[in-house]
């Protein structure tokens, strides 16, 4: 993400943020009509999917995580399409990779310098800031980001303090956001919602407003770890919150979906989204991400039948 403008952010707005609210009915209603009123053409999709590939944080965020696992992750974001795959494709020169290696601040050592053997732009991503709950004193959550920075990640993917959007304390979000952006440096800074945790579209909506006032240079929707993660109707309301800020200030912020995501045909929704509610400059890896653990496989599944008219047995996509 190094070359595009990070977000600056702008003072607190507090009379924006109240006076922002979400018809739920409509929203929901938008949503489930985005995937059925516009499909991608069949002879479309394999360049579709392989946009998909370019623009997923390819994630693991477990308990168990090692080095090991770390470095196979890093392989597969240098590498995430078989060879054969991309030559049926006519894509073996276009050099796609994921857009990111997400994972756990003690695993950032590993994941940039297995990257750095490899010799790939692929940025390193940390999860910072007490994930997934935040429920830790504010300045080991600011050290936390310090510390990864330190360690060479490039992105940082905090979360926000929930109390604080719950009870509507706006100042105290924006000033903990704007104080962990500082703490980024030149990292980018992706602000984690958990959507799931919020209770209201409005207060999601409001919460994305206050995270790019504060300086976010993405919303996320989720950490993956709250009982509901990434749905077509939340990312719909951070959509608009996101055009809104575009429209009152000039700045684009970008988007990343994640927890659940799992299948190809999530993938196509997800980006049908970002066009048709954010349009083409959206359709990219500096603007949009979607952070997965598991969606790789599928897109590949869909990738070997695209280019051998038969799915694949398990055996064949062992890296998948
Ligand atoms: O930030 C990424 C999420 O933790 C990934 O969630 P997932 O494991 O459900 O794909």
């Amino acid at each position: 993400m190094a070359e595009i403008d990070r977000n600056p952010g702008i003072p607190l707005d507090l009379s924006w943020v109240s006076s922002v609210s979400v018809n739920l009915p409509s929203v929901k209603r938008r949503a489930e009509t985005l995937t059925t009123r516009r499909t991608v053409k069949k002879h479309w999709q394999a360049a579709w999917l392989l946009r998909a590939v370019t623009c997923i944080d390819l994630t693991t965020l477990s308990g168990d995580d090692t080095d090991g696992n770390v470095e196979r992750l890093c392989h597969k974001a240098a590498n995430p399409v078989r060879t054969d795959l991309l030559d049926g494709l006519g894509m073996t020169e276009a050099g796609i990779t994921c857009g990111a290696v997400c994972v756990y601040p003690a695993r950032v050592p590993a994941a940039v310098r297995t990257l750095k053997r490899l010799g790939v732009q692929v940025p390193v991503a940390a999860v910072a800031t007490g994930f997934p709950s935040g429920q830790y004193r504010f300045k080991t959550r600011c050290e936390e980001i310090s510390l990864a920075v330190a360690d060479g990640a490039m992105e940082i993917d905090i979360v926000i303090n929930r109390e604080m959007a719950l009870t509507g304390n706006w100042q105290g979000l924006y000033d903990e956001v704007k104080a962990m952006r500082a703490a980024c440096g030149p990292a980018h800074m992706k602000a984690i919602l958990a959507v799931g945790d919020l209770g209201s579209m409005t207060t999601v909506a409001r919460a994305s407003l206050v995270a790019m006032m504060a300086g976010a240079d993405f919303i996320k929707t989720s950490t993956g770890k709250e009982g509901v993660n990434a749905t077509l109707p939340v990312g719909l309301v951070m959509c608009r919150a996101i055009r809104e800020y575009q429209q009152h200030t000039g700045i684009k912020v970008g988007f990343k979906p994640a927890g659940g995501i799992r299948t190809a045909k999530d993938a196509l929704a997800w980006l049908i989204l970002m066009k048709e509610e954010l349009g083409d400059a959206w359709l990219n890896n500096h603007m949009f991400r979607i952070g997965a653990s598991g969606l790789l496989a599928d897109i590949e599944r869909q990738l070997f039948h695209y280019v051998y008219g038969r799915y694949a047995a398990g055996s064949e996509l062992p890296m998948a």
